[in-house]
């Protein structure tokens, strides 16, 4: 291992799944991120709250890697943010957009997604647990906007990774998309998956991710 890389986590040092100190992030003008503090153990659900516009897409951004830090540290699993790679390697982000392939099918979506991680997985039995088995072979640009919600929640579901990070999962969903939605979530906690949502929906968030958090004016404070 070379000097400048940080050190490996051991099972006999067992670290926490996320871990921010005094983390500031400037976007062009504008501060999003003051100072945030945020102690997140491994198999902890948390709901992160905030307005429109309060930075919760961001946090998420940054702790999946896709954002560096202006000031401050990070870690997620024992890695430093700014080591994207490894990082990449313990996370999976589900953007609000769902965030899918619109040219390939929902199965190509899936085998992707498991490829890229290297990962074997039952896609026929993923898309029939979202309802999506009819649509399997369907491009991703000709899906309603619930369906790719559905698409991208197998896909989180199937991955499974150690630190799933959900963007408004249950915006464009109807009720039964939204009880599938606490479904699949307390499926990834009960398997030990750290979970962070960002929602505004609070009711419903807290019953599998129960530790809410609140971002206003930059900051993190505990509900
Ligand atoms: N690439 C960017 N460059 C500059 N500013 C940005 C960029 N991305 C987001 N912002 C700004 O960051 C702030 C936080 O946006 P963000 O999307 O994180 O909010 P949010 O809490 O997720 O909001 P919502 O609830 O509406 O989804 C907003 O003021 C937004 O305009």
């Amino acid at each position: 291992m070379g000097k400048d890389q940080p050190p490996h986590p051991t099972p006999h040092a067992p670290q926490p799944a996320l871990q921010l100190r005094d983390l500031w992030l400037r976007l062009g003008r504008e501060v999003i991120l003051r100072g945030v503090n945020l102690d997140v153990l491994p198999g902890e659900g948390i709901t992160l709250l905030g307005e429109n516009g309060a930075g919760k897409t961001t946090l998420l951004r940054l702790l999946a890697s896709g954002l560096r830090p202006t000031r401050g540290e990070g870690r997620v699993m024992g890695f430093d943010l700014r080591d994207s790679r490894a990082v990449r390697d313990y996370i999976h982000l589900m953007p609000v957009d769902a965030g899918l392939y619109p040219d390939l099918s929902c199965t190509e979506n899936l085998e992707f997604a498991l490829k890229m991680h290297a990962q074997t997985g039952d896609v026929a039995a993923a898309l029939r647990r979202v309802t999506l088995e009819a649509a399997a072979s369907r491009r991703v640009r000709f899906l309603s906007a619930g369906m790719r919600k559905r698409l991208a929640l197998a896909r989180a579901h199937l991955l499974a990774r150690p630190v799933t990070l959900i963007d408004e999962p249950f915006a464009n969903l109807d009720t039964a998309g939204r009880q599938l939605v606490l479904e699949l979530l307390a499926e990834l906690r009960t398997g030990g998956v750290t979970l962070l949502i960002a929602a505004h929906e609070p009711e419903l968030a807290r019953q599998v991710a129960p530790r809410a958090l609140r971002l206003a004016a930059g900051i993190l404070h505990e509900e």
